[in-house]
């Protein structure tokens, strides 16, 4: 089963369009061990809500060797779970690098997994990452408009339409598949420009991170969504991992809350 089907079997089985961010901060805890542990609860515990989760792989390349261990078991972890992995790297360079990058990180233990990736080298850097995604029932999701205040800088006057346009044409090329392996990341900050974005790019899975601490809101993101309730998966982060402190208990009822919050909005 590719990326994309096992999320959008997830959406239809457990009625969740949640992706949990575990982005582990050291400045949390008491030491490394303190952080594993915590980590891995989390993700144990917020499973029943999550239709996929998201590590940022910046906070374990952080802890170094440690780190990217780390990552080697949440990834396992989540596998035993039944839980599809999005690695967030938002990686790109010149194609010979490229195809380097997705060779880590789309095929061997990390095949059928997602990875962000970065289209400002241009579309020809996309190849290598979206051929091994495809080759390994993974995806990708292109930057398209990202959650942060800053991203007008570089990707207003119609570069993010630009970059839509080249995912709805990737796509193209798999017109058997329900969601193909190219998905796009659209801040769910930007809520009043979801729909747009869902109409460029009618069959690409969305990515909408900024749920919860940048102040999106699951009620506000329904224009994201497929008739069906599918299409798209909103992340949530500090918001879910350090929902109160390290309460464990706490980021799962986060997770269940978000969860929730996105199917009432659905119903509406
Ligand atoms: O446009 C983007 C793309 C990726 N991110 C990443 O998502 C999480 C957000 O964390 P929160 O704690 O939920 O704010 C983080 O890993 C970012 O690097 C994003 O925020 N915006």
């Amino acid at each position: 089963m590719t990326f994309a089907h096992a999320v959008t079997d997830r959406t239809r089985r457990l009625q969740t369009r949640l992706c949990v961010g575990l982005d582990p901060r050291l400045d949390a805890y008491r030491d490394a061990a303190h952080l594993r542990g915590h980590t891995l609860d989390v993700l144990e515990a917020t499973a029943p809500y999550a239709a996929c989760i998201k590590p940022q792989l910046a906070f374990y390349e952080a802890l170094g060797l440690e780190g990217m261990k780390l990552l080697e078991e949440v990834c396992a972890a989540a596998r035993t779970l039944g839980l599809p992995v999005l690695l967030d790297g938002k990686r790109g360079d010149i194609g010979s690098t490229a195809q380097a990058y997705a060779q880590g990180w789309l095929s061997g233990q990390h095949g059928g997994s997602a990875l962000t990736v970065n289209p400002f080298l241009g579309f020809e850097t996309l190849t290598p990452f979206v051929d091994t995604a495809r080759a390994n029932g993974g995806a990708v999701f292109v930057l398209v408009k990202t959650s942060n205040p800053g991203q007008a800088d570089l990707q207003g006057s119609g570069i993010s339409e630009r970059v839509a346009d080249e995912v709805r044409r990737l796509n193209a090329a798999e017109p058997q598949s329900e969601y193909p392996s190219v998905g796009a990341v659209v801040g769910a900050t930007h809520p009043g420009d979801l729909a747009a974005f869902r109409a460029l790019m009618p069959r690409a899975l969305l990515l909408l991170p900024g749920l919860g601490a940048q102040g999106a809101r699951a009620s506000d993101l329904s224009g994201a969504f497929d008739p069906g309730g599918t299409g798209a998966l909103a992340s949530a982060s500090r918001g879910v991992q350090y929902a109160q402190g390290l309460d464990v208990q706490a980021s799962a009822a986060a997770a269940r809350s978000f969860r929730d919050e996105l199917n009432a909005a659905l119903k509406q």
